[in-house]
This record gives structure tokens, sequence and C-alpha cells, in this order.
């Protein structure tokens, strides 16, 4: 079973060994996480979108077949190429230096695996089988997609800011648990699903103000 864990690569080196198909999605797959990750990617020969992000800056392409030792440096290693010889090696090596690695094609061999996923700004949803069905995955993440809209995106960027203002308008952990417990239930997420924001917010503040309002009750 797997470990689920959500890593901030800002300033890491990943280096993908392979510049097929498959590498330019897992190469999107960390630029989508914000660009703050050095993306290296090794191999002869690298598709059409890969070079366009190479001419763009936003990786780097060395030209060349893999052989050890070019793992040196490197936080993550996906082991990307159409050879199961090659990828075994690159797996070899990552994990004689302690280098977390993905292989391609084979799941047994790798120390992460890569879900599925729908990125509404922060708001991020993934799904995995443990790399007995991607296809499954795929297909649950297509839904996934139908039932979150952006506005998810937008609403947790709100919810942030009313989280950090509760900080000083419910002075208790315990009254920011009861009021987040209460605030999140469905009727409020039904109106983020139909857009309707500014709706959900007015009714959240003055829950709030209710809950702030009964403490002070509680504590005179
Ligand atoms: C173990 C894992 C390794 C890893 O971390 O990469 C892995 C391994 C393999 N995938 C294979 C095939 C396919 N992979 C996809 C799609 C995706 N594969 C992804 C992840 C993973 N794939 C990891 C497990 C994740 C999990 O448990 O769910 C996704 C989720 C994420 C991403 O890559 O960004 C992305 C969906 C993105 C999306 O659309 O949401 C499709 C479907 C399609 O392309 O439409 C097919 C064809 C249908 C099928 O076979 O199911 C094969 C056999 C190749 C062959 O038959 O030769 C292997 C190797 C093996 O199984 O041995
Ligand atoms: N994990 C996943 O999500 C999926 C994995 N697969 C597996 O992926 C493999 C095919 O991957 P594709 O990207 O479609 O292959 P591809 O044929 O499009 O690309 C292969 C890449 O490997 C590079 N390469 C070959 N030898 C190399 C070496 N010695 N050093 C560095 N680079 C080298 C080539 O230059 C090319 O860029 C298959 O084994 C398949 O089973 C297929 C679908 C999904």
């Amino acid at each position: 079973m797997l470990y689920p864990m959500n890593v901030d690569l800002t300033g890491c080196l990943v280096i993908i060994i392979g510049g097929g198909a498959v590498a330019e999605r897992k190469v999107r797959g960390v630029l989508a996480a914000g660009e703050t990750a050095f993306v290296r990617v090794i191999a002869p020969e690298i598709t059409a979108q890969l070079r366009t992000s190479v001419d763009d800056g936003r990786i780097e392409w060395h030209s060349v077949c893999y052989t050890y030792g070019m793992l040196e440096g490197a936080f993550l290693v996906y082991a990307a190429t159409d050879s199961a010889t090659i990828n075994a090696k690159v797996a070899a090596e990552a994990k004689e230096r302690g280098i977390l690695v993905n292989v391609i094609d084979d799941p047994s061999a790798s120390s992460f695996q890569i879900p599925s996923s729908v990125r509404r700004g922060n708001f991020l949803l993934t799904v995995s089988t443990g790399g007995r069905s991607p296809a499954l995955s795929h297909a649950v993440r297509m839904e996934l997609e139908q039932l979150y809209p952006a506005s998810f995106g937008v609403w947790l960027d709100c919810v942030a800011r009313l989280r950090r203002e509760m900080w000083t308008m419910l002075p208790t952990s315990r009254e920011r648990t009861e009021f987040w417990r209460m605030a999140l239930r469905p009727h409020i997420l039904n109106m983020v699903h139909d857009g309707e924001l500014e709706k959900a917010e007015v009714e959240l503040r003055n829950a709030a103000l209710d809950i702030g309002a009964k403490s002070s009750d509680s504590s005179d």
C-alpha cells in the first residue's frame, strides 16, 4: 500500500531519463506544481512539446544517453525510457543514492507513483490505484473534473482568508474546530458548486458571529 504525500519541489533537481510521450506527461505534471523545480531531461531524442519547454527555458535538456553517475544531485528521478533494461539501471542507481524513483514500466521497482490529479488553484484532488489500473484513475479523474468546478479554487482562497480572520475572532482552538466542522456542511458546498461564493461567504461570517456571541455569553 502507498503512503500519500504532497511534496514541495521548490529548488529541487528533478531528473527525467527519457523524452518520449510518457516523459512529457511526467514533466508537465512537475511544471504544473508551480515551475519552482529545476527540471533536467536526459535523452538523445525528445518530443516537440518538450523541445518547446527547452526553448522557453522552463526545462534543461542533455541530448545524450543515460550513463551511471548522471543522477548525482537529484531529489526525484523518473526512469522514463522505452527500454526496460535502461529503466532498471536508472532505478538501481537512484536506489543506491537514496533518491526517490518512478519507473514508468515497473510499478514494483518504483519508490513513488504519480496519481491522476485535478487542480483548482491550490485545491488538489488526486486518485491512485497503486499501479493496478491507471485507466481507472484516468476515468475517475474525468468524473472529478465535472464534479469540482473552478469555483472551488476561488472558494479555497476565500476560506483561507476567513481562517486567518478566525484566529482572532474565535480565540480558542475548540471554537475554531466547532466552527469549521459546522461551516463547511453540504448546503454551503452546494453554493460553491453553483458558483454562489458571495452568498456562501456571508453565511460563514454569520455563523462565525453566532459562535463568537455564544462563546462570550457562556464566558460571562
Ligand atoms: C504505476 C504508474 C507509474 C507512474 O507513476 O507513472 C503507471 C504505470 C503504467 N501505466 C501504464 C498505462 C497507462 N497509463 C495511463 C495513464 C496514466 N498513468 C498514470 C500513472 C501511473 N501509471 C502510475 C500508477 C497510477 C495509478 O495507480 O493510477 C497517470 C495516473 C498519471 C500520470 O502519468 O500523469 C496517468 C493518467 C493521467 C490522467 O489522464 O488522469 C493510461 C491511460 C491513458 O493514457 O489514457 C494507460 C493505458 C491504460 C492502462 O494500462 O491502464 C502502464 C502500462 C503500459 C503498457 O501497457 O505498456 C504502466 C506500467 C505498468 O503497469 O507496468
Ligand atoms: N507510467 C505510465 O504512465 C505509462 C508507462 N508506459 C510505459 O512507457 C514506455 C514507453 O514510453 P514512451 O514515452 O511512450 O516511449 P517513447 O518511445 O515515446 O520514448 C522513449 C524515450 O526514451 C529515450 N531513450 C531511449 N534510450 C535511452 C537512453 N539510453 N537514455 C536516455 N533516454 C533514452 C528516447 O530518446 C525517447 O525519448 C513503455 O514501457 C510503456 O509500458 C506507457 C503508458 C503510460
